[in-house]
């Protein structure tokens, strides 16, 4: 298959969400967490930790999403255990959002869009990004996604606590996170923001754990990866009045799903429960 006729991000999104429900895990191997499985804070425990979370979930969640950050701590081989689980899930029909949150000069952020390219060691189907060099950084790496059928996640409104002190910083009339809100909606050209064929490939990053929503997500036209559940306190509770009910937002949970591990069963039992009570 050539580039051009992969199915876009945004409908193999759809598609997935259709079939197993919106949930993406994140696959973050904590210190705590490879303690607290058994398993050593070193590469076996890294591998072991991953083997058994892929295992486990990537036949059953619509998204699995590595933190590169607890690879990078082992170095090339820690990569390369990411690398063999990455292609590992893709092959189990599981979309991969590589959490690197990449941002640099257009011409760095064209290399780190590579990862959406068919033929890199590590292809994924998206990637978070940062959009902290500006809008026009960012151009490069949409235009690898959308020539890639890639996505992209950019951080508008984080789930951390002093977030704001940033991303409510006035652009003109408009806060940084609506510029970043704004700017994102502009890929999605003909996209929308609920679930379907036409959903847009790119997405923007907004925490459940808001107080309120703070941006005007109407213009986004794409998905909201939305992180904070459970471990920083957000709850389904809190998506419903964020978001209501008819956009496309993926809840993302790491640390509460992850620590009902090693067991598969446990794994997939905590993260079922989530996945119910986000259709209840
Ligand atoms: O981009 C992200 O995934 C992300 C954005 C954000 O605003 N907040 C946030 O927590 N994350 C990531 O989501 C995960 C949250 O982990 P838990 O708090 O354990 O569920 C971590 O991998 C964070 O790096």
């Amino acid at each position: 298959m050539t580039a051009d006729r992969v199915e876009p991000f945004g409908a193999r999104l759809a598609q997935r969400v259709g079939e197993r429900g919106p949930l993406c895990v994140g696959i973050d191997p904590h210190r705590e967490l490879l303690t607290g499985w058994g398993v050593g804070d070193d590469l076996d425990g890294l591998r072991r930790f991953t083997d058994a979370v892929v295992d486990a979930l990537a036949g059953t969640v619509a998204v699995l999403k590595p933190q590169m950050a607890f690879y990078e701590r082992f170095g090339a081989r820690g990569i390369a255990v990411l690398e063999e689980a990455v292609a590992a899930v893709r092959a189990a029909g599981c979309l991969v959002l590589l959490d690197a949150k990449r941002g640099d000069i257009g011409s760095t952020m064209a290399a780190y869009a590579d990862y959406l390219r068919a033929g890199h060691p590590m292809q994924v189907d998206a990637m978070t990004v940062s959009p902290y060099l500006g809008p026009e950084s960012l151009a490069p790496a949409a235009r690898t996604a959308k020539d890639a059928g890639g996505g992209l996640f950019v951080l508008a409104r984080t789930s951390n606590p002093d977030a704001g002190t940033f991303q409510h910083a006035r652009v003109g009339e408009r806060s940084v996170a609506q510029a970043v809100v704004d700017t994102v909606g502009g890929w999605n050209d003909g996209g929308v923001g609920s679930w379907g064929s036409s959903t847009g490939s790119f997405g923007v990053v907004v925490g459940a754990t808001l107080a309120d929503l703070d941006v005007d997500l109407d213009g986004l036209r794409g998905p909201i990866l939305a992180p904070g559940l459970g471990a920083q306190g957000g709850s389904v509770a809190d998506l419903r009045r964020l978001f209501g009910p008819d956009r496309a937002v993926v809840p993302t949970v790491s640390r509460d799903v992850l620590a009902a591990g090693p067991d598969a069963t446990a794994l997939r039992a905590a993260a079922d429960r989530w996945t119910a009570e986000l259709a209840g």
